[in-house]
């Protein structure tokens, strides 16, 4: 059905709807489907759901010129401690991406996958089985409901070695390469959400001393030496990064560091000195401050004190804004004025595979289901309804 106390406004009228060129690809809306986890893919093996994912993403990109980033995507065995996400290590992985990407390739559309690694979130049950790395740049206890299943299963945090920094490093260029051989259109780097990049980023959570660590330019090395292997491996056209600054998701700081805007516009200045040389990211891809963790409902533990309003006057590229959007298309239309600005959608994006259409013509939207969506099913995955389908049996 649809979502009854919602009143849908067109934005058939902003740039939201104008076409932009980002690096190769040649976008007729700015409307984008950003990464989020879906948990289909098969285990063993972390393979990309061979009878689903692909419909998935071709009734997303329908709309010739759209832009999908993917489900985060494992760059290795050590960094896939989520069963049943997927991964892109092994030609099983590889034979289903392409699969994916022909249908979105069909479409007109791009696909960028994002490249992810759990570090300190990693699934407690998963890596007692699998005797893997409960990977973290300090060890520091952290609580919430993670905490406590590690102590369940006595696991304790392993602090990253340089060797293992440089191990991930490597993995990030490898699966970069080899995703884009597959036939992506570019690759996401995963920095946000509390995942392995992250806590490095973070005061809260990275007390190293060494080049790791203690400094805002310390703290900012893992995630830049990433960036750089991945675009000497696939060319910066190739790639862009999200990150979280005011995410509180994984017990990361939020807006309550006060050093975190520094820490974020240091590491987004690099970005910018990269660019300038010629050699910068595609895109910066920003979790909006309203939604600190994914996980909350709309409207719950919401951080209104803060704006990613200092990164426009660091970066001159693109700009990717993510969080809670679709509800509120009073604030797409303003954030959508910016000339370099595109806006992601994810949950409605999940229930409208047509969400593109339904924003422009200010469509009413389906509700979607939050019981699937991280469940084994089609259901809650591609049985969700165009608008003409849902009109053609009785939506209301
Ligand atoms: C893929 O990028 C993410 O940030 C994924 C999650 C978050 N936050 C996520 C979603 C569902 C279950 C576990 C992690």
């Amino acid at each position: 059905s649809f979502i009854k106390e919602f009143k849908p406004i067109a934005l058939e009228d902003t740039k939201l709807f104008k076409p932009i060129k980002v690096s190769d690809t040649n976008l007729s809306h700015r409307v984008v489907l950003p990464p989020l986890t879906r948990m289909r893919a098969s285990f063993p093996g972390n393979v990309p759901n061979e009878e689903w994912a692909p419909e998935y993403y071709d009734q997303r990109s329908k709309r010739p010129g759209s832009m999908i980033i993917t489900e985060g995507t494992f760059i290795s065995p050590q960094a896939a401690v989520y069963d049943n996400a997927q991964g892109v290590w092994s030609d099983k992985q590889i034979a289903v991406w392409k699969k994916i990407f022909k249908r979105v390739r069909n479409n007109k559309s791009y696909i960028w996958p994002q490249l992810w690694a759990l570090g300190r979130q990693a699934d407690a049950v998963a890596l007692k089985r699998d005797g893997l790395r409960f990977d973290s740049p300090s060890g520091i206890d952290f609580g919430g409901k993670y905490g406590e299943l590690y102590k369940k299963y006595g696991l304790s945090q392993h602090i990253l070695t340089k060797e293992e920094i440089k191990q991930y490093v490597e993995e990030f260029s490898t699966a970069a390469k080899k995703i884009i051989d597959a036939g992506a259109d570019g690759i996401e780097i995963h920095a946000a959400n509390g995942f392995l990049l992250n806590p490095f980023l973070d005061p809260i959570s990275n007390k190293r001393t060494n080049e790791y660590g203690g400094s805002i330019e310390n703290r900012s090395r893992f995630t830049l030496e990433v960036v750089d292997a991945v675009i000497a491996a696939v060319g910066h056209t190739k790639v862009g990064i999200r990150f979280s600054a005011f995410g509180t998701h994984g017990t990361m700081s939020g807006g309550s560091e006060p050093l975190i805007i520094a820490q974020y516009s240091h590491v987004i200045g690099e970005l910018e000195k990269r660019a300038k040389e010629g050699n910068g990211v595609v895109y910066i891809h920003l979790m909006e401050p309203r939604v600190t963790n994914p996980f909350l409902l709309e409207g719950e533990g919401e951080y209104l004190d803060d704006t990613n309003d200092f990164a426009y006057s660091i970066w001159t590229g693109i700009i990717i804004r993510a969080g809670n959007l679709a509800l509120h298309p009073e604030i797409s239309r303003e954030l959508s004025k910016d000339e370099r600005t595109l806006l992601a959608f994810v949950r409605l994006y999940i229930s409208n595979p047509d969400l593109p259409d339904r924003l422009e013509k200010g469509l009413p939207l389906n509700k979607y289901n939050r019981e699937t969506f991280y469940h084994m099913g089609a259901e809650g995955y591609i049985e969700y309804l165009r608008y003409n389908q849902a009109i053609k049996i009785g939506y209301n």
